[in-house]
C-alpha cells in the first residue's frame, strides 16, 4: 500500500528537542534537515545529533533526512553517513539527473528524492523523475522563487510553470510528489488556501515548517467524506451498470467510465492507508 505524504514536517538536525517531539507530532513523514536550516558552524554536531536521533521510534513516520549538496564540503560525509538508517536520503537543488547518480553512488541501498528548486531543474524535470533510484521529488519554492527573482504572490502564479512541470514528470514517471513550504507559519488562512491549491494541482501533500501546519495539510489532503461517499457510489453503480452489459454508469447526474473508477479505488485506498497510519 502506497503510504500517505500528506504533511511532511522540515526539522533543523541542531535541533534535538525538535526531533524529540517529532516522534509524537502527527506528521505522515519528516524530514531531518542538514542543508539550510542547519548554520554551517552547526553541520558536524547535527550530522552526530541526527544519527542519534534516527534510533528513537517514529512509527509509521517516513524519515527522510535531507543532505547538504554533494558539491559542498559536507555533504559527501552526510551521504555516507546516512546512506543506512533512514526511509530515504533527500538530494538538494536536483538540476539535472547526473546529479541523482553521484548520490546514488554514495548511497546504494536507500531510496532517493530530489529536491526541485533550480531553473535548470525545472527544464530537466522529466530525465530527473525517470532516474531509477529516485522515490520523490519535493518542491522547494523559496529556491526556486529566488531564483526566478519571482515577487510572493497568494495566487503562485509566478511559480505555476515549475509546480506544473514537475508534477507532469512525476506522474509520468509514478514518483511521489510534495507542494513547496508555506513560511508565514501563524497564517492559517494562507496555508489553507495554498495547500487547497496544491491539492486541486495533484500534489500528495505539501512540506511544512512547524507542527502548527500540521493539521490543515492533513485535512486538505485527505479525501474528504464527500469524495469517499461518491467514490463507493460510482463503484456500485459501475459494477452494476457492468452487469447489464453497459460499460458507462450515470453517478448523480454525471457519467462514470473505467477511468473514474481507478480514481476511486485510489481515493479508498488513499483513506485507508491513512486509517493504517492513525492506528
Ligand atoms: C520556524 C521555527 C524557527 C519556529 O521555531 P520556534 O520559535 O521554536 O517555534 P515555537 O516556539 O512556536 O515552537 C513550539 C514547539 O514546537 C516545536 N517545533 C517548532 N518547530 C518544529 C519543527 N519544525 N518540528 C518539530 N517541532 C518543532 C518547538 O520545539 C516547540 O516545542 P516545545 O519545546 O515542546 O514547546 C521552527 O519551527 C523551525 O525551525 N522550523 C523548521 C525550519 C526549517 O526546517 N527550514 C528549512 C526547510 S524550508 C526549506 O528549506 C524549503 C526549500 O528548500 C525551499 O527552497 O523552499
Ligand atoms: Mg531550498
Amino acid at each position: 500500500m502506497t503510504l500517505p505524504y500528506r504533511s511532511v514536517l522540515y526539522i533543523p538536525a541542531a535541533n534535538a528537542r525538535a526531533m524529540e517531539k517529532a516522534q509524537t507530532l502527527a506528521a505522515d513523514a519528516i524530514i531531518f534537515d542538514l542543508e539550510d536550516a542547519v548554520a554551517p558552524t552547526e553541520k558536524a554536531p547535527a550530522r552526530d545529533l541526527l544519527a542519534a536521533a534516527l534510533l528513537a521510534d517514529y512509527g509509521s513516520r517516513a524519515r527522510i533526512v535531507r543532505i547538504n549538496g554533494l558539491d559542498t564540503e559536507w555533504g559527501e560525509g552526510d551521504a555516507r553517513a546516512f546512506a543506512r538508517g533512514a526511509d530515504a536520503v533527500l538530494v538538494p537543488k536536483v538540476s539535472r539527473a547526473t546529479d541523482l547518480d553521484r548520490a546514488a553512488e554514495l548511497v546504494p541501498d536507500t531510496p532517493l528524492w530530489a529536491m526541485m528548486e533550480t531553473a535548470e531543474g525545472m527544464l530537466n524535470a522529466h530525465e530527473i523523475a525517470r532516474h531509477p533510484r529516485l522515490q520523490g521529488m519535493v518542491m522547494g519554492t523559496n529556491d526556486l522563487a529566488k531564483e526566478l527573482g519571482a515577487r510572493f504572490r497568494a495566487d503562485r502564479l509566478p511559480l505555476l510553470a515549475g509546480l506544473g512541470t514537475c508534477l507532469l514528470a512525476a506522474r509520468a514517471h509514478g514518483r511521489v510528489i510534495v507542494d513547496g513550504v508555506f513560511n508565514a507559519f501563524k497564517d492559517e488562512d494562507g496555508l489553507r488556501a495554498e495547500c487547497e491549491q496544491g491539492r486541486d494541482m495533484g500534489f500528495d501533500g505539501k512540506t511544512l515548517i512547524h507542527p502548527a501546519q500540521l493539521a490543515i495539510a492533513n485535512e486538505v489532503f485527505a479525501p474528504t467524506e464527500g469524495e469517499l461517499d461518491l467514490a463507493r457510489r460510482q463503484i456500485d453503480a459501475f459494477a452494476e451498470a457492468k452487469a447489464q452489459g453497459k460499460g458507462v454508469a450515470v453517478v448523480d447526474g454525471r457519467i462514470v467510465e473505467n477511468l473514474h473508477i481507478e480514481t476511486a479505488r485510489a481515493t479508498l485506498a488513499k483513506a485507508e492507508a491513512i486509517a493504517l497510519l492513525a492506528s
